[in-house]
């Protein structure tokens, strides 16, 4: 098997799918997934000059010199609720009573909130406030102008891009439908969880991590299945697996002992490999490949190695089929302990990140090993030891990809 450089392999891997083609959805629905095409304003927001006070529109002018010992006394000429239009425009030694949202008659230059005002008759009021024109008006767009570029092809959907697509009055938003995936976990050895298990044999556990991986990629896992290392039973597994699904992704018998079948199972399938061995560690036997026009992600079946894989592979291929590239923050940090490596290897060791004392930004790098599960829970992303070197020291500045995933810690009992 030759080691196909990691940056290299994770570009050819692209081409194992096309972005899915835009499809309209109801806002809801679109949430987590990514705009697929820029969004521009319809219209305003406010859509016209709006009190952003409940008080009186008045004329700034005639504001001038007013205090609580000296009020100015306006002729009160309507009321205007927000969602109402006004019925007049507003005239000199008038003030007309508005609400919060309400649309400004005509003629209005600024509002007196009504802490700072007593009505003085049925149809007066004086204000005690000198008030600069456009105060406490809310322009026409000032929010948003009609026409303007609001937010570009590939912004996720959260609750506060739903709000802006609300408020703009469409209820629906174009976006590219979430790939479907299937997942096929291969070994003799694995027993579903819930089964009783000899030592010998191995739990399952690929299934459900990997179909979380997955979905937190956007995809929706349509099918997991467990099969033997046999080639009778993989055929017919892989070939229907494969015709449900945009991605199917499987995981185990990726290496080279006798009893790992998948890629050449795949292989007299029709699979086309565009990249078979990546010079990474962990997860070097990882495969993407194309089969029909299902895109095929082989997953070694060592689950830290799995992680790491999908990471790299199988997560980008996900996200490109909706559309998007991830863009990961990089920062420099130092290692916290040294680590001896395969020179030929780039090498992803997932850590977390702390500022020291020293004002130095260094990585908690956690132990390695294909098998390696916890290592990456609570992780905040993985330290990069780059090819070309087999030595690294207590110290040494490396780049580290960060993830960016929130934080949670145990709300304290009352
Ligand atoms: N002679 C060589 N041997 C190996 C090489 C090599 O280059 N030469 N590569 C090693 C590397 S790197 C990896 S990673 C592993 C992965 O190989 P496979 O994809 O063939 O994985 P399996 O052999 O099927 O399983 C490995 C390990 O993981 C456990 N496993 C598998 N599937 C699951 C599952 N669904 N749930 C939980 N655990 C699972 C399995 O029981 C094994 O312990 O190969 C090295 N070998
Ligand atoms: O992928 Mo293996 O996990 O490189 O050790």
């Amino acid at each position: 098997m030759t080691l196909t450089p990691l940056a290299t392999a994770r570009q050819l891997a692209l081409d194992a799918l096309t972005p899915a083609a835009p499809e309209h959805v109801p806002l809801l629905e679109s949430l987590g997934r990514f705009l697929a095409g820029p969004l521009i304003a319809s219209r305003s927001l406010p859509g016209c000059p709006m009190s952003a006070m409940d008080g009186y529109a008045v004329i700034a002018e005639e504001t001038v010199g007013a205090t609580r010992d000296t009020p100015v006394r306006l002729r009160v000429s309507e009321t205007i609720y927000a969602g109402h239009l006004p019925l007049r425009t507003l005239q000199p030694g008038q003030a007309a009573r508005i609400f919060t949202g309400a649309p400004l008659p005509p003629g209005a230059t600024a509002v007196v909130r009504q802490e700072a005002t007593r009505p003085a008759s049925d149809d007066t009021v004086d204000l005690f406030v000198t008030v600069p024109p456009g105060r406490d008006i809310r322009p026409e767009g000032e929010d948003l102008l009609l026409g303007a570029s609001v937010l570009h092809a590939g912004q996720r959907i959260d609750a506060a891009v739903l709000g802006v697509l609300a408020s703009l009055g469409d209820p629906l938003v174009l976006v590219r439908p979430p790939p479907r995936v299937a997942v096929l976990a291969t070994g003799d050895e694995l027993v579903p969880p819930g089964t009783p298990a000899l030592p010998h044999q191995v739990y399952e556990s690929n299934l459900v991590l990997v179909a979380a991986l997955a979905s937190e990629a956007g995809a929706q896992v349509v099918a997991r299945e467990r099969a033997r290392d046999d080639d009778d039973v993989l055929r017919p597994a892989l070939q229907r697996l494969a015709k449900r699904a945009d991605v199917l992704i499987t995981t185990g018998g990726a290496s080279v002992g006798d009893r790992d079948r998948v890629k050449r199972v795949l292989s007299a399938l029709g699979c086309t490999f565009l990249v078979d061995g990546v010079a990474i560690k962990p997860g070097k036997p990882v495969a993407v490949g194309r089969l029909g026009s299902t895109a095929v992600v082989v997953l070694p079946g060592t689950p830290g190695a799995a992680t790491v894989a999908f990471d790299q592979f199988a997560r980008p291929l996900l996200l490109h089929h909706q559309g998007v590239r991830e863009q990961r923050r990089r920062v420099r940090a130092r290692l916290d302990e040294g680590r001896h490596k395969q020179a030929g290897l780039t090498y992803l060791v997932s850590g977390t990140l702390e500022t020291r004392e020293d004002g130095q930004l260094w990585a908690r790098i956690r132990a390695q090993g294909a098998g390696q599960l916890l290592g990456n829970v609570g992780a905040e992303g993985h330290a990069i030891l780059p090819p070309g070197r087999a030595d690294f020291s207590e110290g040494d500045t490396v780049d580290f990809e960060c993830f960016d995933r929130p934080q949670y810690l145990a709300a304290e009992a009352p």
